[in-house]
């Protein structure tokens, strides 16, 4: 484990959880854990976390469908907690350490605690604990060595420090440790954005426009949007506004060829296809068939037919060749570290590392070079990341270009209007970087490579 010194003990169960949340006859009850039993249940959860062997999200959800004793009042304190340890875990698990016995439900006192929890529930158990908790709250993330302080990893640091210096560490490190807002892209094939505003008004969540981006909306908290009427009718998708601008970047005309060559769940490609207000062909690619399936009942639900997937073996799949020097636009949104997306998934931090950058890097570089036979002269090739790292940024694009004359830079600012631009990100810059610190959305690069006429 990256930078890991803490080793955690497996959890007992304390005797005095026996009861919480139980009915009579031993049957889980709703929303009826005791306060003791969520300093507990958090603890346990970050028990498994601390494996960390796969996504976060699918750890809490598989959690939360194993502990029913868990109620609707329940399940977000102890979400948020989690995050919160996720995001700190470098410092919490740092401070857990200075104190006799298990180390496991002090982190989860402190990250209930800094997430925000009321004052019952993180202060239940341990008198011992709590003491711990008083002593630590006030020691100074600056006298702390440099992975509790930044709570980076420090592989990540040293790159960030090499790359952009001692100023982005602090600021990059600080805006990780955030929740990410919650951003939706109007489904403009459907509603438009002032009509979904007050759509969602009516059901009592608020939301604002995005500044420089049209079809957008910021919601205020975090309500179960999945399960409304207008999700299912396919008004709207949640997509962070950077993802949104960086597939406004493809810019497809309407008639165009437009191929999304690591398409995934599909999230650019329906923004994609309501620019193009369903017209034109978007052929959405990506070598798991899982992750195409799931783009299919989005397709549906936004009412986008102008589409055809295609699961192909690797970027060299001898199926791509009928599209060689086809297509108008080829988004490459490659794999990535996904090092600009930590507010959202703050477990990638530990799940990467240098030797997963260079595999990663090896198959950006051979993604870029297969994906540009698509495309047709005077076409693009729109070269896309979720990471923040030059390694995977301009690297790729510069090497890229050395071995492809035929191809050019195109300015990210000839591309998007003013009234469609991140209003922070660097309008003198050639290629579009987003950084998390803005505010404005997570992080993400974007280079638009033009293809010669001839
Ligand atoms: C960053 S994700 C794409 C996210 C997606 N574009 C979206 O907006 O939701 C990268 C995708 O690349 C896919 N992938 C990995 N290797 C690939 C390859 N050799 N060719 C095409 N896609 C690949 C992964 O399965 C993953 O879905």
């Amino acid at each position: 484990m990256v930078g890991s010194n803490q080793k955690n003990t497996p959890f007992r169960k304390p005797q005095s959880n026996k009861a919480g949340g139980r009915g009579r006859a031993g049957e889980p009850r709703q929303g009826a854990v005791s306060r003791f039993g969520l300093v507990s249940q958090v603890a346990q959860l970050i028990d498994l976390l601390n494996q960390f062997e796969g996504p976060a999200d699918a750890t809490i959800s598989r959690f939360f469908k194993d502990h029913p004793e868990l109620g609707g009042r329940d399940r977000p304190l102890v979400a948020e907690a989690v995050y919160c340890w996720l995001r700190y875990r470098f410092r919490i698990n740092h401070l857990a350490q200075a104190a006799e016995g298990p180390p496991l439900m002090r982190q989860a006192k402190l990250a209930l605690l800094w997430s925000g929890a009321p004052e019952p529930v993180w202060s239940a158990g341990r008198q011992s604990d709590n003491e711990w908790l008083s002593r630590v709250i006030n020691i100074s993330a600056d006298d702390l060595a440099s992975e509790p302080r930044t709570c980076l990893p420090d592989w990540l640091t040293a790159k960030l420090l090499d790359q952009f210096g001692p100023d982005r560490v602090e600021s990059f490190s600080q805006a990780v440790l955030k929740a990410a807002p919650l951003d939706v892209r109007v489904n403009t094939l459907k509603i438009t954005a002032g009509d979904l505003q007050q759509a969602l008004a009516g059901m009592g969540v608020k939301s604002e426009p995005i500044e420089g981006l049209p079809d957008a909306l910021r919601v205020e908290g975090k309500p179960a949007l999945g399960k409304t009427d207008l999700f299912q009718d396919g008004a709207f998708e949640v997509q962070d506004a950077g993802s949104q601008w960086v597939s406004r970047l493809v810019a497809p005309r309407r008639s165009d060829l437009v191929v999304d060559f690591c398409a995934g769940a599909g999230g650019k490609t329906l923004a994609i296809a309501a620019l193009m207000k369903n017209t034109g062909r978007v052929v959405a690619l990506d070598t798991s068939e899982r992750r195409l399936q799931k783009f299919r009942p989005r397709a549906a639900r936004a009412g986008m037919s102008n589409f055809y997937t295609l699961v192909i073996n690797d970027e060299a799949d001898p199926r791509l060749n009928k599209y060689y020097g086809k297509a108008d636009r080829v988004l490459v949104d490659v794999p990535c570290t996904g090092m600009g997306t930590l507010r959202r998934n703050p477990d990638l931090k530990f799940r990467q590392d240098l030797q997963s950058l260079a595999e990663l890097n090896e198959k950006q570089m051979s993604i870029i070079e297969q994906a540009s036979k698509l495309v047709k002269p005077d076409g693009r090739l729109i070269y896309v990341t979720c990471s923040v790292l030059q390694d995977e940024n301009e690297r790729v694009v510069e090497a890229f270009l050395a071995a492809h004359p035929e191809f050019r830079l195109r300015r990210w600012t000839e591309v998007l209007n003013p009234n469609e631009r991140p209003q922070k990100a660097d309008t003198a810059a050639d290629m579009l970087r987003l950084w998390p610190e803005d505010g404005e959305s997570d992080g993400f690069f974007a280079a638009v490579l033009q293809r010669s006429k001839a």
